[in-house]
């Protein structure tokens, strides 16, 4: 179907998309990706966690972290995440989608606003939600390996997904878990959705970047950088630490495993067969320019190897004395 901005689509409903895509480039997101880009996918992962195969705590990717914010935020996973729900209140009040439509459409708008990401899948057609998802339903950054797998494996992502997943921590900063250096970044490049957070979570940590040890962060190599635990963790456990090395370095690799498990993690507790692949709606976003790097000051012999059965990838070190990273 052509639309009536010209565009080329598959199937026809995907048209209504276009005005609902230019008001968030327009007005919400910004390239390479903002907070407001980061903040909309935290929400939507948030969203996505509010499922189980065995049901009963909540629809899943259905937006009812929106649509019920007044439960939802309350949780103390979310309280965090009033602010970015203010943002895009007035976005949903101009267009006619399910807030669960909107919420996993501009999670995947702000992705392909980051260079170096895949583009993301969108199906579209979630039914607005029901009801509110139960508390306790995401993972803590101090929950053990364990706890974390199994909550994923309730929402049917297995590890190697998991760890796929955490390449949006490369796009992501800190404002609650060390509250005294707020936008702190997981890795030295939180504009671009790249590998450097495989590579920069195995090196030795060496201090803490703010106020000392906090619940769920652990020693960072770099001043201004935040390490959270469960990735530190993830990256070292038998069950995931050849999962989390083969992607250091690897784009390629990390954009194909990445866009395979984001597509799963939209549609958590939806009807696939009732939605309709609006994919091509997506934006195509620009590629990574930098190759993989150790940050100034690293080498590979830094690395705290976990998977010596995976060979790393040759990475140069960048130039000068080790940086101070400055916050997102
Ligand atoms: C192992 C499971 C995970 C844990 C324990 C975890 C934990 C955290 C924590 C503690 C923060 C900092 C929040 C703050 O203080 O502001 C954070 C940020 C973030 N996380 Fe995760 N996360 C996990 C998985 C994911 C996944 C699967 C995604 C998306 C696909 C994701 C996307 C983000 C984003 C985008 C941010 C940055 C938000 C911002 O910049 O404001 N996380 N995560
Ligand atoms: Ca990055």
């Amino acid at each position: 179907a052509i639309c009536s901005n010209g565009k080329t689509v598959g199937n026809a409903a995907c048209c209504q998309l276009f005005p609902l895509l230019a008001d968030l480039q327009e007005n919400l997101f910004d390239s390479p990706c903002n907070e407001p880009v980061r903040e909309v996918l935290h929400l939507a992962f948030h969203d996505a966690m509010g499922f189980s195969i065995r049901g009963g705590v909540g629809g899943g990717s259905d937006g009812s972290i929106i649509t019920f914010a007044s439960i939802e935020t309350t949780f103390p996973e979310n309280t965090a995440l009033v602010g970015v729900i203010g943002w895009v209140t007035p976005l949903i009040a101009r267009h006619n989608f399910s807030d669960g439509d909107f919420l996993h459409f501009a999670a995947a708008v702000g992705i392909a606003t980051c260079p170096g990401a895949p583009r993301p899948n969108f199906l579209l057609g979630r039914p607005q939600a029901r009801a509110p998802a139960e508390s306790g339903l995401v993972p803590n950054a101090s929950d053990s390996v364990t706890a974390i797998l199994a909550r994923f494996a309730d929402v049917n992502i297995n590890p190697s997904e998991v760890v796929a997943l955490l390449a949006a921590h490369s796009v992501a900063a800190d404002y609650d878990t060390d509250p005294v250096i707020p936008g702190a970044p997981f890795d030295t490049t939180p504009g671009i959705f790249d590998t450097q957070i495989f590579t920069e979570v195995l090196l030795r940590g060496v201090l803490f970047p703010g106020n000392g040890s906090n619940v769920g962060e652990v020693l960072s190599p770099l001043r201004g950088e935040v390490r959270l635990q469960s990735d530190f963790e993830i990256a070292r456990d038998s069950r995931t630490a050849c999962l989390w090395k083969e992607l250091v370095g690897n784009q390629a690799r990390m954009q194909s495993q990445f866009k395979a498990a984001f597509s799963s993690l939209s549609v958590t507790g939806q009807n696939t067969a009732a939605m309709v692949d609006c994919s091509d709606v997506i934006p195509i976003p620009a590629p990574v320019t930098v190759p993989p790097f150790f940050p100034q000051g690293f080498t590979s012999a830094d690395i705290e190897d976990f998977c010596p059965s995976v060979q790393l990838p040759p990475l140069s070190t960048l130039p000068g004395p080790a940086p101070i990273v400055d916050s997102a």
